[in-house]
């Protein structure tokens, strides 16, 4: 039997990174994937979704400019922009398997690392049984780390075709843009989709959400934003609607909906999308004798350890944040836990971007999140209006929003930057939190003019009472409250100078 120091079982971002991150300790490893390297971090994920976002964007943009000085809009072809996502996700695939290719005969790494294609599972603690094409080998594993992902949730009595009516494995495959679709589940996916679709202008789409509103774990001033684009791009969302019914009726969608108020709907559409969550791959994936719990949303995990003191799990399989740059963040840990002296394995300073319209990032806690864990906290918000790169982008969508501690030390909760280049904005914001630093050190940097970095300055500043605008003066822009025991109430810093 083989035998391998670590053996890491999927070839997604978790996997791939706790791998290269193995190569640094000189362990002999072994990378298993039964599909293809990337995982969904490249197709039907991140990538593929995000470049379709970044031509949609694109061409709302170029539409809207045509617009303002009455040109005729061309024509768009599906093809063409598929082709562009299929060469986008295509380059990264080439990149990581070529990597691990040249990795595989150089002559640093040739007797380090191996890499199989196949079916994995846990015969025992240290036996891993691989299946490609019907043939079967057992390899001898010091360690594992399972790192299969997840894959989209599908609600019972919906039958998924992946043609018709389709999850995110199948909706970028689609040949034309459909007349009509309907996504059910306005989380991240739906949402981002509902975006790119009615981004691209040939597309009607309907968005349900079963909660309150949409992207239900936001803050209402965000999901707002977010919510008055899509109702102006001509999304129709049904919010508190209960799916009654959702099938494919002479090759389209017939579903019915009841709405809060009881009364039901009967709607026929093109094409539908399942986006209701995903679930972690773990069928079959270890034998019953192994201590490897599962609590429902993933595997229970301890810093990244099962049960067995050496099984590890990673990524989208285990209960915490499904995002690659969390995957990649565990899977690194994992194999330090494992071989070297890990770091503190941190996710308050997680940063996320939504890929709306316009984008949201976000870095750490939201006021939900706050308010849900019942903190007291200091809040300042500044609308994109007062920054002069909004201005000239012409474009002034959005807002900064900055959390911290109701405390003299006013720690940095968490941001949301909604608007042009959010994404870019919030890293400074991360580092502090990573830091545990409060806000002084971004008070005084200074910053390049004009960006959106200078409205967190100025949010900075007016939390330490020496803004240039003053809040009280422009409050329809500015605004600095605290939230104390339930209450907002206006706050206004006095440093005595
Ligand atoms: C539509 C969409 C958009 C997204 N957008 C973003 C985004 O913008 N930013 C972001 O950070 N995250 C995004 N995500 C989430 C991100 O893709 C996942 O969090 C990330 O890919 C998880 O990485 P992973 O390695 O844990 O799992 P995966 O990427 O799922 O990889 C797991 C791999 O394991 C393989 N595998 C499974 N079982 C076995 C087995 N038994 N044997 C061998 N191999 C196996 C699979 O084939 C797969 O390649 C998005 C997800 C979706 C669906
Ligand atoms: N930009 C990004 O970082 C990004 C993009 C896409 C996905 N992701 C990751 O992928 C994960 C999965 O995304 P997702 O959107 O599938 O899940 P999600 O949990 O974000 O959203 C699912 C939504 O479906 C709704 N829902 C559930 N059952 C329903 C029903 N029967 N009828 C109507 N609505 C229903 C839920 O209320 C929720 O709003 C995310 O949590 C995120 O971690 C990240």
């Amino acid at each position: 039997m083989e035998h391998f120091e670590l053996v890491v079982i999927g070839a997604g971002p978790a996997g791939y990174a706790a791998t290269m991150r193995a190569m640094d300790f000189k362990k002999r490893t072994l990378l298993i994937e039964k599909n293809k390297v990337g995982g969904a971090g490249v197709i039907n994920g991140a990538l593929s979704s995000k470049t379709w976002w970044e031509i949609s964007r694109e061409v709302r943009q170029f539409n809207g400019n045509l617009s303002r000085y009455s040109i005729q809009r061309p024509e768009i072809n599906f093809k063409e922009i598929q082709s562009e996502v299929k060469k986008a996700t295509q380059e990264r695939q080439w990149l990581l398997q070529d990597h691990l290719e040249l990795l595989r005969t150089s002559e640093t790494y040739k007797d380090l690392l191996a890499f199989r294609t196949g079916s994995a599972r846990l015969l025992s603690k240290h036996e891993v049984e691989i299946t490609q094409d019907g043939v079967t080998e057992v390899v001898y594993a010091d360690n594992i780390i399972l790192a299969t992902g997840s894959r989209p949730r599908i609600l019972d009595d919906i039958e998924v075709d992946e043609t018709v009516i389709m999850t995110s494995n199948g909706i970028e495959n689609m040949d034309h843009f459909p007349e009509s679709l309907v996504i059910v589940g306005a989380g991240v996916v739906g949402c981002e989709y509902a975006t790119i679709f009615s981004g691209f202008g040939k597309t009607k789409v309907y968005l349900i959400e079963k909660g309150e509103h949409i992207l239900p774990f936001e803050d209402n001033d965000v999901v707002n934003v977010i919510e008055k684009n899509l109702l102006k791009a001509g999304v129709i969302i049904h919010r508190g609607a209960k799916l009654v019914r959702l099938e494919k009726k002479d090759e389209w969608v017939e579903y019915e909906l009841e709405l809060v108020d009881g009364v039901r709907e009967i709607h026929h559409v093109e094409k539908a999308l399942i986006s209701v969550g995903r679930v972690p791959n773990i069928d079959g994936l270890w034998n019953e004798n192994l201590d490897i719990q599962f609590n429902g949303r993933g595997i229970d995990n301890d810093d990244s350890q099962t049960g067995e003191d050496n099984i590890f799990a990673v990524g989208d399989l285990t209960q915490d944040i499904a995002l690659v740059n969390v995957g990649e963040l565990e899977g690194r840990h994992a194999v330090e836990k494992i071989f070297g002296t890990p770091g503190q394995l941190i996710y308050e300073n997680i940063s996320t971007i939504m890929f709306l319209h316009p984008e949201v990032a976000g870095v750490g806690m939201n006021e939900l999140r706050a308010q849900a864990r019942g903190l007291n906290y200091r809040v300042v918000t500044l609308d994109y209006s007062v920054i002069p790169r909004a201005m000239a982008k012409r474009n002034t969508e959005g807002f900064i929003k900055l959390l911290v501690t109701d405390d003299s030390e006013m720690k940095v909760l968490g941001m949301r930057v909604v608007g042009i280049h959010a994404s870019s904005a919030i890293q400074a914001v991360a580092l502090l939190i990573s830091m545990d630093r409060g806000i002084e050190e971004l008070a005084e940097c200074v910053h390049p003019h004009p960006s959106i970095t200078e409205g967190i300055q100025e949010c900075v500043r007016m939390l330490l009472g020496k803004s240039t605008l003053k809040p009280d003066a422009i409050s329809s822009k500015l605004s600095c409250r605290r939230f104390v025991n339930g209450q907002y109430e206006n706050f206004l810093f006095d440093n005595g100078y």
